[in-house]
């Protein structure tokens, strides 16, 4: 069986307002970037790496690469105006059958061991996407400005890798781009597959404000 990971790098993180696109903050010294694909690096089934880049930071990157000794073989593709088309953009680039791990770039904190897991129940299950249950409580705001409680029992907070049989989700991604497409697993259940979740992990948080790159480094030390 052969693996991808394609690795969704293409945003411009505007709720983190830094200078940097976000996905290029240090964390320890280093783009948080590397170590996203580091991880995939790491993981036993050897998945071939497609990094989906805007297209005006291609150049940066590969100065970036060269700065820091950046070794890890992975295939740079253009990105598209939303992550759905950046996903899109990877998954052209496949051409054979497999499995295929799509992970936010700015999730650094996934583990070799849930990428591994990812794979391996996707290639039994068809597809996989890891939650994790909320510590809040919940409610719901109604277009009518009243809100109301949901029971968190019910709800499962969506993380990255999301996991599919890859002529599964290139038929998905045939569509064209909804609003409420904000995930893979949204894309292929709008296609009819039934998505499974796996336990997602506390730690594979998405750096989306600045708060998070802090949070990011204190797990990184712990980790040392
Ligand atoms: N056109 C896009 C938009 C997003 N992404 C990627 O999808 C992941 C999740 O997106 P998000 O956290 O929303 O990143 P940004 O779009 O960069 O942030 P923001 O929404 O705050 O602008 C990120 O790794 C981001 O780089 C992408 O590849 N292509
Ligand atoms: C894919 C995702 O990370 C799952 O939680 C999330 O939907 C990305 O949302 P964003 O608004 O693009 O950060």
């Amino acid at each position: 069986m052969k693996y991808y990971a394609i690795i969704v790098a293409g945003g411009s993180g505007s709720r983190m307002q830094s200078s940097v696109a976000k996905q290029f903050l240090l964390l320890d010294g280093k783009p948080l970037l590397m170590y996203t694909i580091a991880a995939f690096s790491q993981c036993p089934l050897n998945p071939q790496i497609l990094l989906v880049l805007n297209i005006h930071q291609h150049s940066y990157w590969e100065e970036l690469c060269f700065a820091h000794n950046f070794d890890i073989p992975h295939q740079v593709i253009k990105g598209g105006e939303q992550r759905f088309h950046s996903v899109k953009n990877g998954l052209k680039a496949i051409t054979g059958k497999g499995i295929v791990a799509v992970h936010d770039a700015v999730r650094p904190l996934v583990s070799s061991e849930l990428i591994l897991r990812s794979y391996r129940n996707a290639e039994e299950l068809g597809n996989c996407i890891p939650g994790i249950t909320p510590s809040d409580s919940v409610r719901r705001v109604l277009n009518d400005g009243t809100n109301e409680a949901l029971s968190r029992n019910e709800l499962t907070l969506v993380q990255t890798p999301q996991t599919f049989n890859v002529d599964v989700l290139k038929k998905a991604y045939q569509v064209p781009f909804r609003n409420e497409f904000t995930d893979d697993a949204s894309v292929a259940e709008y296609s009819g597959q039934r998505i499974h979740l796996i336990e997602g992990e506390r730690e594979n948080i998405k750096i989306t404000y600045h708060e998070d790159m802090e949070i990011a480094a204190i797990f990184m030390k712990n980790r040392k």
